[in-house]
């Protein structure tokens, strides 16, 4: 059965906490358990599993994973952080080659890291990120040619690179040296998912030509951001950049109990204003270190390029597939923009844009597949989680539910107009997770995103140079793979002309 039987399984069973089920997903062998469909065609897996139960065990060799499928289970694990905490072999790894920042740190350290981190992503900030954005979508944009052929996929990499690392370090790269960083990001990035889908351990460590290229981009990475830093800790110049307000961060914003409560915290989490731990507390008016610096600029750039290229290249696809909401964003663009580049003044009038960018989210969320370790004994739809049980959550299958949304294969970016989005059940939609965890970029990617979309939506059409089905490639982010697309402009000869500047709806 798929997810539509899911939910009907879960609405014949009501909300009542007493009516959770508990099962173990179908289909396991001996010694591998279900690790074969896991692998071969996860997304499918994943999502037929709602059928079974509210929670569901799924084997592998001798371990157990634990897939919550509905939504009040994923709430609980993701606003109960000290009882969920980071672990698995995805964080696990990330920490060993990325360093120990805000998203693979372990509960012990989060608040201190938030704290210092959550001035970089305040609005009035993004704002200022949002001129630096524009500037790069314009430039990147502006050099597509009538009739090129372009990988969209790669071509958002780039384009999400170049603003990542404007944003985050401005001045400090010259061209050159933020090619260097994107490819080596690039490198790094996939070896980091091969160390922790395929843990060989010691192997990674023999001078194989892939673990030295992937030894080299590191190294190389780290002492391009160690430059950087020690560049920056040296002089009294201010560039305005992510950086910046990164190693100046301080803690001004006490919450109740006189302490600092970051943005985007208290509305979401119940912990986010709970005493804090030992380990905590006696830190917290420290600044950032070089080394906490590093690992947080690390963070940044593995977080912040691949997971908005991808949800744009989501959208572009999605776009190309549905030529009514093409022409619709067309209508708004042309409308709003008049035929120029988009600024930041123009965020709040372009709504579709932003509607199209969350549809695509709920539809290809890039997170598509998050775990959870339990530090202590706990008890979860009524079954009792032993410490150092895995619990795992997928945004992918969590955004099918076609009772949270009707008719969920459809791309509707109607969805998220305010008068129909009030109606999605809280904890239903969930690409930027939930809780103290949730992501601290949330902000900065949306405005990264619609400005990019209505960039590329003011000059040009995007399409497939032949019809090809398109299906999600999941790895560490959900990726629709290789994109191959012709570009037409929409300006001049093989295009209409922007229409008429009328006022904005
Ligand atoms: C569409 C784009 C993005 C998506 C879909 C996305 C999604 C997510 C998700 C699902 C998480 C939770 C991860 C977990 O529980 O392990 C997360 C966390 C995080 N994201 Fe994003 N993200 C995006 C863009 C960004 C950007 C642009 C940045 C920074 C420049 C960023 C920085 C982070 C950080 C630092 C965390 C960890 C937060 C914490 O644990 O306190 N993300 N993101």
């Amino acid at each position: 059965m798929g997810i539509r039987g899911a939910a009907g399984v879960r609405a014949a069973r009501g909300p009542a906490p007493h009516s959770w089920t508990v099962s173990t997903a179908p289909g396991g062998v001996p010694l591998l358990g279900h690790a074969l469909p896991l692998w071969r065609r996860p997304l499918d897996f994943l999502a037929s599993l709602p059928a079974h139960g509210d929670l569901v065990a799924i084997r592998l060799g001798p371990q157990r994973v634990w897939l919550a499928c509905d939504p009040a289970l994923v709430q609980q694990i993701l606003m109960d952080p000290r009882t969920y905490d980071k672990g698995g072999p995805l964080y696990d790894t990330m920490r060993m080659v990325l360093g120990n920042g805000l998203v693979t740190c372990t509960q012990d350290v989060h608040r201190r890291q938030r704290r210092l981190a959550q001035p970089c992503f305040r609005p009035s900030r993004i704002a200022d990120y949002a001129q630096v954005m524009s500037a790069e979508i314009d430039a990147a944009v502006g050099k597509w040619r009538p009739g090129q052929t372009l990988d969209v996929t790669d071509a958002m990499m780039d384009l999400s690179a170049r603003v990542t690392t404007g944003v985050l370090m401005s001045t400090s790269l010259d061209p050159g040296l933020a090619a260097e960083v994107r490819a080596c990001l690039s490198t790094v990035m996939r070896g980091v998912l091969l160390r922790a889908v395929v843990p060989l351990g010691p192997l990674y460590r023999l001078p194989t030509p892939g673990n030295r290229r992937f030894d080299r981009a590191l190294a190389r990475l780290h002492h391009i951001i160690d430059g950087i830093i020690a560049e920056r800790r040296g002089s009294t110049a201010r560039h305005g950049d992510l950086l910046d307000t990164l190693l100046g961060a301080t803690d001004d914003a006490p919450g109740p109990d006189g302490r600092a409560v970051p943005e985007g915290l208290a509305q979401d989490c119940p912990h986010a204003t709970a005493a804090p731990t030992p380990q905590e507390a006696p830190h917290d008016q420290e600044p950032l270190t070089d080394q906490e610096a590093h690992d947080q600029l690390m963070t940044f750039l593995v977080a912040g390029i691949e997971t908005t290229a991808l949800a744009l290249a989501w959208t572009l696809h999605l776009l190309a597939a549905h030529p009514e909401e093409e022409r619709r964003l067309h209508a708004e663009v042309d409308s709003v923009l008049a035929g120029r580049p988009p600024a930041p003044d123009d965020l709040p009038r372009l709504g579709h844009a932003r509607r199209v960018v969350t549809e695509a989210l709920r539809m290809y969320p890039p997170g598509w597949a998050l775990t959870r370790v339990t530090t202590t004994e706990t008890t979860l739809a009524g079954h009792r989680l032993a410490p150092g049980s895995t619990v795992l959550y997928s945004a992918y299958v969590l955004h099918q539910d076609p009772v949270a949304f009707p008719d969920p294969q459809r791309f509707d970016p109607d969805r998220w107009l305010p008068e129909r989005a009030g109606g999605v059940p809280g904890g239903a939609m969930l690409p930027f997770a939930a809780g103290n965890r949730k992501c601290i970029g949330d902000h900065f990617a949306m405005t990264e995103a619609v400005l990019v979309l209505a960039a590329i939506a003011a000059r040009w059409r995007l399409r497939p140079p032949s019809p090809r089905t398109v299906r999600p490639v999941p790895a560490a982010v959900l990726s629709p793979g290789p994109l191959p697309m012709v570009c037409a402009s929409r300006r001049g000869p093989d295009g209409p002309a922007p229409a008429v500047p009328s006022e904005a709806p």
